[in-house]
């Protein structure tokens, strides 16, 4: 069987604001393999910091790498938009907020602003859909960032400006709102059911489904739902198309008990009847021990171990939630044991820390015309200027 998710000695460092990861800085990501097929539910552990969030990142198709090194249902998740925007590839992350984009045109001759606005959801930014002739570095892809309580335009300079939702667009909000410069709170108040359906333009009927499986009441107002609510509201929302792979990076950590047990249930049972592959980034083990098909546990940014769950020795004998304690103690004190080492050497205890600018265009890597990898050439299939 191909696999659904293929991952080939990826390696990546975060660039800073201009495009390049800073001068010396080592893989944040180093030399990472695994696949993954249709039907397995992928358990992704390792410590804080060990580079979760950023492999998810990567292949939700968040930030830029060779295509060579991330294949997502056979396709380059960075480069290929119909992927995500279809929903066959669905990431769902931490915070609450969705991406939407269009493409267009820094300028024309005279250097007026052009733009070719595409509306949310439907296909964008691919450089092979826009008109040809035009120089490379004059293609730019923008974000239009939506939360439940505003939307946010990010500009090329991370300049944040508040975009009211489009007239001509009411169920959605449009990029032709970029430029406008004034800020509306986009339904902090509303209804949980409206945000679906209006403002995120989803059926009514699908939404009616998943809240039965997250006891979702529709008539919840966005601003005074709890935490867990909105979290609930937040999966729904993010589960309502259908998904072949999907990413989910700690998102049960507001849910109460009996939510988290019955969306386990739900995902362990579309992805058996569906053939779907899950990727699920957590640090809670219970009621886990028999949920996942797969195992990847990550340190420093490297692979330790991709396993079916049977093969895990370990696991014989202790929990999942013991055999993960154990994996990262070990690792704990290994770290302490090569820092005593450098200590007594003479050497700091800890590597220089290298600065550069931390990205926060929600973790769309700024665009560029060169690697992500510290001290690599560049890139031959990149565009400059891609601000997703
Ligand atoms: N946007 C960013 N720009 C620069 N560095 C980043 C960025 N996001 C994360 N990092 C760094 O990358 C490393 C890995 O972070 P990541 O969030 O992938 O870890 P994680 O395994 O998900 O951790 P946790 O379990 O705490 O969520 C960390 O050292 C972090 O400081």
């Amino acid at each position: 069987m191909a696999p659904t998710v293929e991952i080939r000695n990826l390696t990546f460092t975060y660039p800073g604001i201009d495009g390049k990861p800073p001068p010396g800085a080592p893989p944040l990501i180093e030399d990472v393999c695994f696949s993954l097929e249709a039907g397995q539910r992928c358990l992704l552990v390792g410590s804080n910091g060990a580079g979760k969030t950023t492999i998810l990142k990567i292949l939700g198709g968040k930030h830029m790498v060779d295509p060579s090194m991330v294949g997502v249902l056979g396709r380059s998740a960075f480069h290929d938009t119909a992927l995500t925007s279809s929903g066959d590839l669905c990431y769902l992350g931490g915070e609450w907020r969705r991406d939407v984009a269009f493409a267009g045109y820094q300028s024309n001759s005279k250097g007026t602003p052009q733009t070719s606005p595409i509306c949310p959801g439907e296909q964008f930014g691919h450089r092979s859909t826009l008109p040809k002739g035009l120089p490379e570095p004059a293609l730019y892809v923008q974000t239009v960032r939506t939360s439940p309580d505003q939307a946010h335009i990010w500009g090329g300079n991370g300049a944040v400006r508040t975009c009211p939702p489009c007239p001509a667009c009411p169920r959605r909000i449009c990029p032709n709102n970029l430029g406008i410069n004034q800020g509306t709170p986009l339904k902090s108040g509303c209804f949980c059911g409206q945000m679906g359906c209006q403002i995120l333009g989803l059926p009514l009927e699908m939404l009616l489904h998943l809240n039965y499986i997250l006891d979702v009441d529709l008539t919840w107002r966005m601003h005074k739902a709890s935490d867990g609510q909105r979290r609930r509201v937040q999966i729904c929302m993010g589960l309502l198309k259908p998904f072949k792979v999907l990413l989910l990076d700690e998102i049960t950590v507001d849910l109460d008990v009996l939510a988290r047990a019955n969306l386990l249930t739900y995902l362990k049972k579309e992805c058996a009847e569906q053939g779907a592959t899950i990727i699920y980034a957590t640090h809670i083990f219970d009621g886990l021990d028999d949920w996942p098909t797969h195992i990847v546990y990550v340190a420093h940014g490297k692979l330790q171990l991709a396993l079916p769950l049977e093969k895990v020795k370990e696991m014989s004998q202790l929990s999942l939630m013991r055999t993960v304690e154990r994996w990262l103690r070990k690792e704990r004190d290994e770290d302490r044991r090569k820092r005593k080492e450098r200590k007594e050497k003479g050497l700091p205890a800890f590597d220089k820390v290298i600065e550069g600018s931390r990205v926060v265009n929600n973790g769309w890597a700024a665009g560029r015309l060169t690697s992500t990898i510290a001290g690599e050439d560049n890139f031959s299939f990149s565009s400059n200027s891609v601000l997703r």
